[in-house]
């Protein structure tokens, strides 16, 4: 079974990938968080530094584009194809109001037929390159999943990433295991299934429900940052955590960040950011997570960190 880790917009962005395989392994596909198309901006510095060949070096990364505009979409696919790539992964999940009251997202699901027009236009220009979509499974409602498959039924993805809730579930509440069940059943393609998978059990009970060879992977987000030796443990079968690990891993992310001038501050935001996933709401570490998050220089995260050993 592939593992996925999964776009994190400021999370797994390129810093946190780069520092992941030095010290990781058992990922297989890496995915940029969204990139909109920019239209005569150009690329910003960080969307740069995403897809920067050099920097992403050792990462199979597939840049994902959030747009409902399949002219936007070719441009920005050209662009980024001239950068060395030729896989490209569509968000169809995205629920922040910011985007789904553009209609793009999981804002786009809600238009099936504009939807269907979009992967038409894409898929009639562009035979040079692979597609997938990522997406949720419909805005507000269970009944819209059957028309959403006959559109992507209609396509030639190369996988379809599924993540089973609504938009109006954001990333809570149940998972719909059913209507993953009934894409697997519909689907030709290969199905990479994501959703709160956090640990090796997840991932076993996931098996039991769901044994379909279609479903070559799994993809990981947030279980991937409260745990970075999840997905070796997947790949050995075996349940592993180690903080300390963790911290060595968490410190070198530090480093780079001041090696590329985040400053104190930008470094220490990133950190709490990922502490506030690690730790969660545990409550045997709720105190140390109150100081990480009250720490106002580096010195003052790193005394909060050694209470963790
Ligand atoms: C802070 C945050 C940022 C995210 N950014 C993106 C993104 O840029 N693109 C995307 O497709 N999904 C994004 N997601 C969704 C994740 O990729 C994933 O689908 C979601 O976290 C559910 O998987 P998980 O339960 O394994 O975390 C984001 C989620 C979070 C919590």
């Amino acid at each position: 079974m592939q593992i996925y880790m999964a776009p994190m917009e400021g999370v797994t962005n390129y810093v946190f990938r780069k520092v992941y395989i030095k010290h990781f392994s058992g990922v297989d596909k890496f995915f940029t968080p969204f990139i909109t198309p920019h239209m005569k901006k150009g690329f910003s510095k960080s969307e740069l530094m995403e897809l920067n060949k050099e920097y992403n070096k050792g990462q199979y990364l597939i840049p994902q584009i959030l747009t409902n505009s399949a002219e936007d979409f070719l441009k920005l696919a050209d662009e980024i194809e001239e950068m060395g790539y030729s896989e490209f992964n569509i968000n169809l999940g995205c629920p922040s109001g910011t985007v789904t009251s553009k209609g793009r997202g999981s804002g786009f699901l809600q238009d099936h037929e504009a939807l269907d027009r979009f992967f038409y236009e894409i898929f009639e220009k562009k035979d040079n390159i692979t597609i997938s979509v990522k997406t949720r499974i419909g805005f507000s409602d269970y009944g819209e999943w059957d028309d959403l498959l006959k559109v992507y039924e209609k396509y030639d993805f190369n996988e379809i990433i599924i993540h089973p809730r609504l938009r109006s579930d954001f990333y809570k509440n149940n998972i719909h295991l059913p209507s993953f069940a009934e894409a697997c059943n519909t689907f030709k393609q290969n199905i990479i299934y994501n959703g709160d998978i956090k640990t090796l059990d997840d991932v076993n009970a996931f098996k039991t429900k769901i044994f379909d060879e279609k479903v070559t992977g799994i993809m990981i987000g947030r279980g991937l940052v409260r745990n970075p030796l999840l997905a070796e443990s997947i790949k050995e079968n075996r349940e592993t955590v180690c903080i300390k690990r963790t911290i060595e891993f968490l410190d070198d992310i530090v480093e780079e960040y001041m090696s590329l001038n985040f400053g104190e501050r930008n470094t220490l935001f990133k950190l709490k950011e990922i502490w506030g996933m690690i730790i969660g709401d545990d409550d045997r570490y709720a105190r140390i997570l109150k100081k990480i998050r009250k720490s106002g220089g580096l010195k003052e995260y790193k005394t909060a960190i050694n209470e963790l050993y």
